[in-house]
């Protein structure tokens, strides 16, 4: 049989382009179709050098569109929505959806998905996480365990360039770094109170995939933090900065924009792939290109939709869902922060603008069973970070004119900590995204049903995110001026994970240990929709790392005759 090309991926985001250049660069011809518009590496950064008083509105939002187009994309706690990179969101308006309870499906329209817009911070799992189901019997077991990831974890880590400090501790993987970034005088100082009081918990520098060095054409960082606008140095990894243009130089990429993946279409007889049917965003012409081996990697709900939408007679209810497990087991992060006022530190301050923050690897429930205490399972890591609060946070702070008013403005206010609990939520049957029986976006497609919420771990661990975050600050001298939780809304931390998971029976998981669809062995799904539980840490490592392996899987596959 003859294809048009060897491998379509689905999707150019973080893990659409790292299969992409895992793929070319073993030697295959590879289509990528991307949903979003194109974007240039550089050229296309049109906010990048905008300065401050230039910006339209000064920076401001035009209140009655974000009303209209993006009410959900703007609604996100961790304020990354802004002026300067709206243009690379989803409008809301344009792709719909159900919410049949409250759902935050937050997106990317561009090429580059979300690593555009990502916050870029990179950590490994460890057997914690991987053994975590086993032992306490929410979800099912991995598959695979921390030894089968660690050389691609080691590799990517090695392309990506990540920076930041190793620390030794076998629930905190160390990983191939760049220099770490210094910590603040305030942060210092968290460091020392905190493992001065409780010795299991250290706090140090994020990891990030910022360049502290130069690497290859690429950085290093110029401590701006207007990452999220593109940057034109390439000194944070994006599918723009490093996947896609080394994908290109192989000669073998092939990428379509504005082409919206239908379904994966599949044999009738032996129910694998045969191509993938598109739908042109400008036209709404539909085309199917035909190929040796499918990646998806849409991000994890849209790669669920796809799934789910390539029904066909080897898989009735959807691809792989043999089960009844496809759209299941969603599960994420939520988030409860606290902050305060560090006294003391007045005449100390920080040099440039670093994009980072600072980490607490996890502490609670570190043997995987709850220990005596502790009232939830599993457990969370801590995020956090510092400022030196300016003229804007204190204007209308009550005695707002005059002489005196003006000489406080112009000087740095108190330094601001803050530290927020990432909460791994349990991955729940119930917890479950469908294809609505009734509802249909612009195209005719199925609009997803998102039926997802909290529980009563969830509840707990985060309540205990804000006592014990509170304990720190408050060791560490500082005033705790307030808390609270704020990725109670499922979705709105953007960790989804889950819904296509991977295991070794067909009947209870959609994909196998090396992500291919159990039915359907040319289709690998390497996104977040694979994780069989959500960790506490920052995904997007894990993704790539499952990545790189499956690619290398399926082209020894292919060379071994079997694909
Ligand atoms: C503000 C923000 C901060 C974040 N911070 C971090 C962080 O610090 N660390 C971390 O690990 N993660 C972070 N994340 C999450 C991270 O961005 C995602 O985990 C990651 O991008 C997932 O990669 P992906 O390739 O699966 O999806 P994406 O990067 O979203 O790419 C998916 C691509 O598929 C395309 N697509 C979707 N549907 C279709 C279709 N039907 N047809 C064709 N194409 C389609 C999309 O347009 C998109 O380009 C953050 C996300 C956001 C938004």
């Amino acid at each position: 049989m003859s294809y048009d090309f060897d491998a379509i991926v689905i999707g150019s985001g973080i893990t659409g382009g790292m299969a992409a250049k895992e793929l070319t660069q073993r030697g295959l011809k590879v289509l990528i179709l991307e949903r979003g518009r194109p974007l240039e590496h550089q050229k296309g950064y049109t906010t990048e050098f905008v300065t401050p008083w230039d910006a339209p509105n000064r920076g401001q939002f035009d209140r009655d569109e974000i009303a209209r187009d993006y009410p959900i994309q703007s609604n996100q706690p961790h304020g990354q929505f802004k002026w300067d990179n709206k243009h690379y969101w989803v409008k809301d308006s344009e792709q719909p959806y159900v919410q049949a309870k409250p759902y935050s499906w937050i997106r990317a329209n561009v090429l580059g998905g979300r690593s555009l817009l990502w916050g870029r911070q990179v950590y490994r799992w460890s057997d914690l996480d991987f053994e975590a189901n086993k032992r306490d019997g929410h979800g099912s077991d991995w598959p695979i365990r921390y030894k089968d990831i660690a050389p691609y974890y080691t590799r990517v880590e090695k392309y990506i360039g990540a920076s930041g400090e190793n620390l030794g501790l076998p629930h905190f993987p160390d990983m191939e770094l760049q220099p770490p970034m210094e910590m603040t005088a305030p942060e210092k100082v968290m460091r020392e109170k905190i493992h001065a009081k409780w010795p299991e918990r250290y706090l140090t520098i994020g990891r990030t995939v910022n360049l502290t060095e130069k690497k290859n054409d690429r950085g290093p960082c110029n401590y701006r933090n207007i990452c999220q606008r593109g940057c034109s140095f390439g000194a944070y990894f994006s599918s723009l900065s490093a996947t896609l243009p080394d994908a290109q130089k192989t000669g073998r990429l092939t990428v379509k924009t504005n082409m919206v993946v239908a379904r994966i279409v599949t044999d009738d007889k032996t129910g694998r792939a045969t191509g993938v049917e598109t739908i042109d965003a400008a036209t709404g012409k539909r085309k199917t290109y035909t190929s040796r081996i499918v990646f998806l990697n849409a991000g994890t709900e849209a790669s669920v939709q796809i799934l789910l939408q390539s029904a066909g007679k080897q898989h009735p209810n959807g691809l792989g869902n043999k089960g009844d497990v496809l759209g299941r087991y969603i599960c994420d992060h939520d988030a409860a922060s606290v902050f305060g006022v560090m006294p003391g530190l007045e005449d100390r301050y920080f040099y440039g603008r670093r994009a980072n923050g600072i980490y607490v690897p996890r502490f609670r429930n570190l043997k995987g069973v709850r220990e005596e205490g502790v009232e939830f399972d599993r457990g969370y890591v801590m995020q956090g970070g510092s400022a030196r609060m300016g003229w804007t946070d204190m204007a209308g702070d009550g005695d707002d004119f005059g002489a005196d008013y003006k000489r406080r403005l112009a000087k740095p206010g108190p330094w601001l900590v803050y530290l927020g609990g990432a909460v791994e939520t349990l991955p729940r049957a119930e917890n479950r995204i469908t294809l609505d029986p009734v509802a249909r976006d612009r195209y005719g497609l199925p609009q997803l049903r998102f039926d997802v919420a909290r529980g009563d771990n969830e509840n707990k661990m985060a309540d205990d995110a804000i006592r014990e975050g509170t304990a720190m600050l408050e060791a560490s001298g500082a005033k705790v001026l307030g808390s609270g939780r704020f990725g109670n809304l499922p979705g709105v931390t953007v960790h989804v994970q889950g819904g296509a998971r991977m295991g070794n029976d067909p009947m209870t998981s959609v994909l196998n240990a090396h992500n291919q669809v159990h039915g359907a062995p040319n289709v690998f799904v390497t996104d977040g929709s694979a994780m069989v539980s959500a960790g506490s840490v920052n995904p997007s490592l894990t993704f790539l790392a499952l990545t790189m392996r499956a690619a290398e899987y399926a082209v020894a596959q292919i060379k071994a005759g079997k694909l």
